[in-house]
């Protein structure tokens, strides 16, 4: 039977960490994070959480290339230094400490995207823990994963975006709502850093699975999983591939609506109007 899940929500690496500073995390955050978590289960929703690597991950993995895999030619030395970024990264991303999702008295329980559990061939997931994900919800916990350097199939590594998570989670089960809580209050039509960037309430996605929209995004100099364009094209590939079935929010962490759109289960156009967010939906 298909779990049927009332929300994804991944918690952004943006909203979380400093994303331009290695290894830092923003100290108000993660209890905000835990608070949202927190009112999501007293409301009763069954839901999963993803949470981004920030400045925890993404820096090792684009110093030693981590992304482009092992090429064939590649020296013994070379090999040697490719290993040792691969298991930096890993261990960067398990900094973002796991007891903190435990001592919260949450029910969390934080499922490493371990070199076996989750495999990818030309970066996308081919292999992933459906069962201990199903037994986990099963027993009323709330699965925290996250995004990893993982093996790849045919490049050897790949980095595996918290994301590209999310997209198979909602190919595979019944999600109602994925949502991104990130560092700004939702997708604007441009980088929020440019003048005059507006906030896009509604994206429209087409039968094709394309929108008329046209967006300008940027990333972070450390980036290693193409930042708002990858939450776009996951975004939209959610919504083509479940025929609007489930809805995508991005929203800001830190907004006071962030539970209301992930919680309340019927919201309608009108609820959502005033909310700070961008809902991503079939045209
Ligand atoms: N058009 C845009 N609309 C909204 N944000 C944008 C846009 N272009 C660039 N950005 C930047 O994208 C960032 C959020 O995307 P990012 O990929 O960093 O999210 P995240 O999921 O929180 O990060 P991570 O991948 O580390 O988990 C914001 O900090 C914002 O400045
Ligand atoms: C960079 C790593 C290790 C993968 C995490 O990707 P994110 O979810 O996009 O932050």
């Amino acid at each position: 039977m298909v779990p049927t899940i009332d929300a994804i929500i991944k918690i952004g690496g943006s909203a979380i960490t400093e994303k331009d500073e290695l290894e830092t995390l923003k100290s108000s955050a993660l209890p905000k994070a835990f608070d949202v978590i927190r009112k999501c289960r007293e409301s009763g929703a069954t839901i999963i959480v993803v949470h981004g690597a920030g400045s925890f991950g993404h820096h090792h993995a684009k110093k030693f290339e981590i992304s482009k895999g092992i090429s064939s030619s590649i020296n013994e030395e070379a090999l040697k230094k490719k290993m040792m970024g691969f298991s930096l990264t890993r261990q960067s991303v398990q900094k973002v400490k796991s007891s903190h999702w435990y001592e919260q008295n949450i029910k969390c329980i934080k499922y490493h995207c371990s070199r076996i559990s989750w495999r990818t061939n030309k970066h996308e997931p081919v292999g992933w823990p459906r069962e201990t994900i199903c037994l986990l919800l099963k027993q009323n916990f709330v699965p925290v994963l996250h995004g990893d350097a993982c093996m790849d199939e045919s490049d050897g590594f790949s980095i595996l975006s918290g994301d590209t998570i999310i997209k198979t989670l909602c190919s595979h089960f019944d999600v109602r709502r994925a949502v991104f809580l990130t560092d700004v209050a939702g997708v604007y039509d441009r980088p929020p850093s440019e003048p005059d960037a507006q906030l896009l309430k509604s994206i429209f996605v087409k039968d094709d699975g394309t929108v008329d929209q046209v967006i300008g995004t940027s990333q972070s100099k450390n980036d290693v999983t193409g930042g708002m364009l990858l939450k776009l094209n996951t975004a939209t590939k959610i919504v083509s591939q479940t025929r609007g079935r489930c809805l995508v929010f991005v929203c800001a962490l830190d907004s006071c609506d962030s539970c209301n759109i992930i919680c309340s289960a019927e919201s309608t156009e009108a609820d959502l109007l005033n909310t700070q967010c961008t809902k991503i939906m079939m045209a």
